[in-house]
This record gives structure tokens, C-alpha cells and sequence, in this order.
């Protein structure tokens, strides 16, 4: 058994810790928020899956997994730090991995290794990572210690499952550093380790496969465009297309959230020039809160007055993830829209367009989100727009809806809801 220090405790590192206490690992999880560590040493740990929670706080409990607000001496060091798009740039902001990798440096010995799971451009492992380590150590790569990438493919909201379920990949920067990282993975997963033929294959191929769905809901998005000028319902056509046995199309919706699959396909862009269908695809899907906003507004004609009932701010069905949330982009959308329209002829008040934002899975302790009851998004609303899958919207009942609204317009954009038992309560369906 080996003694591991996992550098981060968010959405990846946290649970990777778990599973590596759980497997009989002496597991130190370093996290640079105070506030995460104390949180968490308080036996306070926040996911939306329940079994998982359990999973974490059974291992912190018993003292199998410490928390350290430092780095501490390790066999093995794993990197789980978030890596952000710098927007502007359109380029992975690798100050965190950087700061890790500074951190590791300076307790680092002699066969020690190194594992990088944050998702990172490719070369960023053998490039930036392997020089803070070895510049601040006096260690040489692959001589002195090992250094790899393990990039994380766990699905949000299924986390605990996917994390024992799940192929990995591992690629060193040379053959004794792969099988350094495979020892530590392949006894506590069920899943393969497959070995790649080096880190900067394994950074690439995790980016791939985030581009493929990525532009996959993109085709599927402008297919939901491109149905709508024939008067075709998308959903049905998809279903039908996908019935050929090489087919497999993704579904439309108000954008793709979350904070790996609107960022993941751009770092493919840092050594390369050649990044263009990915990079449309990406267009595309940033392009459908505004085309949701303008669905809306051509509806009413004006937005001037209206109270919209934007259900959902998480990112996807069923997780507590508001990051870059499809909704919250909407309700800017649907606000600048409005703003956009020409002033009231008849001179009368100019009210602007109310939105009232639920979610019953994020939570908004400090208001920022304004979130609202689902009862007091739904009263006096002129439409609802359906936002984020989540199972609670699907048994919402039209006719108690109908009860609380001004108005009848549905707007689903994930194609969640009963259209049928929606219209038959007197509802305008639009869905994409
Ligand atoms: N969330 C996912 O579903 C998911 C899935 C696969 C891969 N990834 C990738 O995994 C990485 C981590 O993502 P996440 O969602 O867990 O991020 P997160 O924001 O939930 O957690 C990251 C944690 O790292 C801490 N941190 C920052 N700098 C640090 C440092 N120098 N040393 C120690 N701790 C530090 C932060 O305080 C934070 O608690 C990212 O590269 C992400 O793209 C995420
Ligand atoms: C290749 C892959 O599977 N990668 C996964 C992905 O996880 P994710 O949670 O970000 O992925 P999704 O569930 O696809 O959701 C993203 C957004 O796309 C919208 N969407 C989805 C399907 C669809 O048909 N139409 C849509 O519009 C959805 O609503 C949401 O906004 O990245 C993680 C981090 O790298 C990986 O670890 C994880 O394996």
C-alpha cells in the first residue's frame, strides 16, 4: 500500500481520494481553500449523490483519508486542480496545475510519482509540469521520479459508479513512469488501464473525446434550426435517424453547460492552427440561448411586462452544478433581448421583462442567483421555459401550473415534458 497526497478535493479530487482510502491506500487530501479543509473536517461533505457522500465521509471519518492543509511527503502525488478557460484567450489558464506542480517540487524524493488528472492541453504534462517539477527539485523526469497523465472521465451525477466503472488511460513520460501510474489505478478500479504510448497522447485523447460530444449536441443543435424552417419536430427526426445501426445523433437543447465540454475541445487549439469544426461546433452551441431568447420574443412580440418561469440553472438533469449554466445564460439573453427591443410607442411605463429562476437542486446560500420557489416562479407567469432536465419538471402537472400562470406558453427546450398533456391544458408548446 502506498502513501498518496491528492492535490485538490473538488467534483474529481475529493472522490479519487475516497476510492484510493477505500482501497487501503494511506490517502492525505491537500486542498490550497482553508475553507474546503475545514469543511470538510467538520464531516461536511457537499455532492448531490447521496451514496457518494456517504462514500467520502466514511473514509474521513475513520481516519482513512486525513485532510492536510499542506503538501505532505508521498509515494504518489496526484494533480485533480481545476484548469479554467481563460475566455478572452480562448487558452486552458494553467496557474493552478503550475502552483500544484511548484508545491510537489519541493517534497519530492526518489521514486516518488507524479500523476496529472486535471484535464490539460496536450504537452502540458512533458512541458510546463515536468520543468516546475524538476526545476524546484534538483530531480530529473523519468530518472529520478515518475510523471504521467490519468485524465478523469467520471460523469457528473453519476460519479461514484463511473469512478470504479470506467476505462482509464494512462501515459508517462517514459514506459517505467505508465506503469508507475497503472500499478496505483488498476487494483482499485474494475475498469481497464490502458496504456498510451505517452502523456501527451493520454492529454489529447481525454480533449477528443469531450470534442466528439461537444460536436455532436452541435450538429444536433443546428439540425433543431434547421427542423424548425421545414416545421419538423427535431426529436422525432433524430430518433428515427438514429435508428441506422452507424447513426448515433445527440440531443438539442438550450446550450452545453458544465465546465468541461463548452472548454475541454478549445485546448486543442494551443498547438495547433488547424481547430475549425470543433471550434463551429462550439459557435453553435453557444449560439442557443440567444436562439432560445429569440423564440420567446418573436412568441410575444415584445418581452416588455412579461414574467418568465426559467426552470433550471444546473447545467444538466439531476446535478447541483450551475456552472456555465444554460439557464442563467438564457435569462442574460432574454434581458438583453429586451433591452435591445425599441422603446414603448404609447409612451407608456417601461416595466422590462421579469425572470423568475428555479432550480431544486442548486444551491443559492448567498442570493446570488436569485432563485425562487417553484410556486413563486410559476405565479402570474406568461411561460414557462424549461431549461434543465432535471426528473422533478417532467411530473410537473400542467393544470396546476395553468392554476398559478397568466399566460400558456410552455418552452421546453430539452424535450423533457408531456407536449400532449400540456396542450390539452390549453398550452403553446415550443420545443427545439
Ligand atoms: N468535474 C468533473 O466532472 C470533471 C471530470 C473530469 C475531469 N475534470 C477535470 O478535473 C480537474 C478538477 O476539476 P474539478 O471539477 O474537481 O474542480 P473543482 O473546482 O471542483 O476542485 C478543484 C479544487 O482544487 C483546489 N486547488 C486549486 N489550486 C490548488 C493547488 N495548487 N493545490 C491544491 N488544491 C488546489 C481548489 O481549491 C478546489 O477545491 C479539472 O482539470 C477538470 O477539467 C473534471
Ligand atoms: C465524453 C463525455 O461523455 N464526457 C463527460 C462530460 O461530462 P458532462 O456532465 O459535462 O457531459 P454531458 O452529460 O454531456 O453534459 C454536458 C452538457 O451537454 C448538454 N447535452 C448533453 C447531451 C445531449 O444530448 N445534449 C445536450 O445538450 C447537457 O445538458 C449539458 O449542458 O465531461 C466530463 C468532464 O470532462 C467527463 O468526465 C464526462 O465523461
Amino acid at each position: 500500500m502506498s502513501t498518496i497526497c491528492v492535490h485538490g478535493l473538488g467534483y474529481v479530487g475529493l472522490p479519487t481520494a475516497a476510492l484510493l482510502a477505500h482501497n487501503g491506500h494511506d490517502v492525505a487530501g491537500y486542498d490550497v481553500d482553508e475553507a474546503v479543509i475545514d469543511r470538510l473536517s467538520r464531516g461536511e461533505v457537499r455532492t448531490g449523490e447521496a451514496e457518494l457522500r456517504e462514500y467520502i465521509a466514511e473514509v474521513i471519518e475513520d481516519g482513512r483519508l486525513t485532510l492536510s492543509n499542506e503538501v505532505v511527503p508521498a509515494s504518489y502525488h496526484l494533480v485533480c486542480v481545476p484548469t479554467p478557460l481563460d475566455a478572452e484567450a480562448e487558452r486552458a489558464d494553467l496557474a493552478y496545475v503550475l502552483s500544484a506542480a511548484g508545491g510537489i517540487a519541493g517534497v519530492l524524493r526518489e521514486g516518488d510519482t507524479v500523476i496529472v488528472e486535471s484535464t490539460v492541453p496536450p504537452g502540458t504534462t512533458e512541458g510546463p509540469v515536468l520543468e516546475a517539477l524538476e526545476g524546484d527539485s534538483g530531480l530529473r523526469a523519468g530518472e529520478d521520479f515518475h510523471l504521467a497523465h490519468s485524465p478523469e472521465t467520471v460523469l457528473p451525477g453519476n460519479i461514484l459508479y463511473e469512478l470504479r466503472a470506467n476505462d482509464r488511460f494512462v501515459g508517462g513520460v517514459d514506459a517505467t513512469s505508465t506503469e508507475a501510474a497503472a500499478r496505483l489505478y488498476e487494483p482499485c478500479i474494475d475498469g481497464t488501464v490502458h496504456r498510451a504510448p505517452d502523456a501527451t497522447t493520454a492529454e489529447f485523447v481525454k480533449l477528443v473525446q469531450n470534442a466528439y460530444r461537444d460536436t455532436n449536441i452541435g450538429f444536433a443543435n443546428e439540425l433543431a434550426k434547421i427542423a424548425r424552417d421545414y416545421g419538423i419536430d427535431t426529436r422525432e427526426a433524430i430518433g428515427l435517424a438514429n435508428r441506422h445501426a452507424r447513426v448515433d445523433i445527440l440531443q438539442p437543447g438550450p446550450g452545453v453547460g458544465g465546465h468541461c465540454l463548452p472548454v475541454d475541445p478549445l485546448f486543442l487549439a494551443h498547438g495547433s492552427d488547424s481547430v475549425d469544426l470543433i471550434r463551429n461546433a462550439r459557435r453553435v452551441n453557444d449560439s442557443m440561448a440567444g436562439y432560445v431568447a429569440d423564440l420567446v420574443t418573436h412568441y410575444f412580440g415584445d418581452l416588455d411586462g412579461k414574467r418568465l418561469a426559467i426552470l433550471g440553472v444546473a447545467y444538466k438533469g439531476n446535478v447541483d452544478d450551475a456552472r456555465n449554466s444554460p439557464g442563467l445564460r438564457l435569462a442574460r439573453m432574454l434581458r438583453a433581448t429586451e433591452q435591445e427591443q425599441p422603446a414603448v410607442a404609447d409612451g407608456g411605463e417601461h416595466m422590462g421583462v421579469e425572470m423568475r429562476l428555479h432550480d431544486p437542486h442548486v444551491s443559492d446560500d448567498d442570493g446570488s442567483m436569485g432563485l425562487v420557489s417553484l410556486e413563486t416562479a410559476l405565479d402570474g407567469a406568461d411561460a414557462i421555459v424549461v431549461t434543465t432536465d432535471h426528473d422533478e419538471y417532467r411530473d410537473l402537472s400542467p393544470t396546476e401550473a395553468a392554476d398559478r400562470m397568466r399566460g400558456r406558453l410552455l418552452v421546453d427546450t430539452k424535450g423533457l415534458m408531456d407536449e400532449n398533456a400540456w396542450r390539452d391544458a390549453d398550452f403553446d408548446v415550443l420545443t427545439l
